[in-house]
């Protein structure tokens, strides 16, 4: 090799040196210490860990093994530009996204389902600064438990009754009945709106709207390239699907809130959220985030699902709950919102209900806003951050045979701690409906009285599982004749 090739080579490598340490400098300013990343796999040229990334169905399994291999709680990803942690250990979560919940609170931005599918006014993904504390303070007070218990328990006794009354009528069809519950509960509290049939327009357009917002969820190349959010649609064919996409978010916006609207004009409303927020002049008014509190009536059915299931599955337990209702509270009536203290077992399956299979396995993802450490690691700022709420319920030193629908694990003397620390989220961003969930969860529980299939949970952010056959019966001959009796 001659001198003017070395040198050129030397020359080169020199420079593209330079080039890598000032992009490094200006990606990771923060990390003055010169601090190492977490712990992960090594990341290919541009695309890093793309093909790393857990996919084709239980992608918490595959985040906890990953995290099981590198021997920490903790696990760092990078995909193309975007920093990824995944959290595996209910004290990780604990530390950075409680503790630590002003840097570790905001969303990431997701500009294709945001901007372009419509549904930048949605509380869940709505970044840290754009008047979130304002919206999340409204829904906060109106799931507050005294509101839950005051307001929204006739709600839930009244459609459990016909849940009740369907589940007589047509067995077979539980999932459908479940769905129709949950949403009726929501539209009832939300809009004053009565569901009485299934195929009421607005469940109905929330359904679209939900199975739509599925397919989108996390699919989308503009997520990491921003930049593509800016191509016309002519040779941008997902421009297209989101634009549909949009309208049908803004139909959902606007069809119950205009109905609400004409109701209160004529006098004709029933208390419902909005209502209240339409006639209290010092709050906004424009509907959004009442709006997508209905979608979440889904997680509510999917955790009622799992508590069917696992009567089938466990019947030990089932026989347990029952004996326990006819002690506490016998035949001549159902159980009602009073009788809880009373029955500590039933308190017990719903904990491990929400344990066992999680319906949200890997939360919504945070966002940090500013560079952190960890444990001797360095987290730059706008890492996305995945809790694996699932991993962190099956935790082998915290939950005894993590994988069994055990509810003793909470009753014993020295008791397991309530799922509840992590199933519904963490820090700034918890679940604000965790009340009114828990409330609805257990008051369909008591109620009811099954074969199965195999039964697969589905990916996604709430995680469905599949179909399978039921057979419902009632808890005692002539328990029919109490549905829809309030003793
Ligand atoms: C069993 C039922 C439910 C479960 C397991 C559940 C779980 C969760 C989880 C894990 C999060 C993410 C928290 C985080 O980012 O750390 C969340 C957020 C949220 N949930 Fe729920 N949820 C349930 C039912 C509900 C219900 C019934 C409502 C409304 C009435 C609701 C409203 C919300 C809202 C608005 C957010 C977004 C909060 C924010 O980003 O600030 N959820 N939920």
């Amino acid at each position: 090799m001659g001198f003017e090739t070395t040198t050129a080579l030397t020359c080169t490598t020199a420079f593209c040196l330079v080039i890598c340490w000032i992009w490094f400098r200006q990606r990771f300013p923060e990390n003055l210490k010169e601090l190492p990343l977490p712990p992960g796999p090594e990341p290919a040229f541009i695309v890093g860990n793309l093909k790393d990334i857990p996919t084709g169905g239980r992608e918490w399994d595959g985040y906890a093994a990953l995290a099981c291999k590198f021997r920490d709680d903790v696990l760092y990803l990078r995909v193309l530009r975007t920093s990824i942690l995944s959290i595996n250990s209910f004290d990780a979560a604990n530390e950075l996204l409680n503790r630590r919940g002003a840097v570790w609170s905001d969303r990431p931005r997701l500009p294709m389902i945001r901007t372009c599918d419509g549904w930048d006014w949605n509380l869940v993904l709505q970044s840290y600064h754009e008047g979130f504390f304002t919206h999340r303070r409204i829904v906060q007070q109106h799931f507050q438990p005294g509101v839950v218990a005051r307001e929204y328990r006739p709600v839930m006794l009244s459609e459990v009754t016909v849940l009740l009354q369907n589940l007589l009528d047509t067995p077979q069809h539980l999932s459908d009945h479940l769905k129709r519950m949950a949403a009726a509960i929501i539209m009832m509290v939300t809009y004053g709106h009565r569901v009485v049939s299934d195929d009421d327009p607005f469940v109905q357009l929330a359904e679209e709207v939900r199975r739509h917002s599925e397919e989108a969820l996390g699919a989308a190349l503009v997520d990491t390239l921003p930049i593509l959010k800016y191509l016309p649609s002519w040779i941008a064919p997902f421009k297209r699907t989101a634009l549909f996409k949009r309208g049908l978010s803004d139909q959902m916006r606007e069809a119950p809130f205009i109905a609400v609207k004409k109701q209160l004009a004529s006098g004709k409303a029933v208390r419902s959220m909005v209502g209240s927020l339409l006639e209290d002049e010092s709050r906004p008014t424009d509907g959004s985030d009442e709006e997508l509190i209905k979608n979440c009536g889904g997680v509510t059915a999917t955790a009622l699902t799992n508590f069917f299931l696992a009567m089938i599955l466990y019947p030990d337990v089932q026989r347990r709950a029952h004996q326990e209702l006819d002690a506490k509270i016998g035949r001549k009536r159902l159980p009602r919102f009073e009788d809880r203290d009373d029955l500590p077992y039933l308190g017990a399956i719903l904990k491990e209900t929400l344990r066992w299979k999680s319906v949200t396995p890997l939360g919504i993802p945070h966002c940090t806003t500013k560079a952190d450490e960890y444990n001797g690691s360095f987290i730059p700022a706008r890492t996305t951050v995945l809790a694996n709420i699932s991993a962190m319920l099956h935790e082998k030193e915290v939950y005894h045979d993590p994988d069994e629908f055990n509810p003793d694990r909470f009753l014993s003397q020295n008791p397991e701690p309530d799922p509840a620390r992590a199933a519904f989220g963490f820090g700034r961003r918890i679940c604000p409906g965790r009340f009114f969930a828990d409330d609805s969860v257990w008051i369909a529980m008591g109620q009811k009285e099954g074969k199965y299939n195999n039964v697969q949970w589905s990916s996604g952010s709430v995680s469905v599982p599949s179909a399978f056959f039921c057979d419902i019966q009632p808890r005692f001959d002539g328990a029919e004749s109490l549905v829809g009796h309030g003793d």
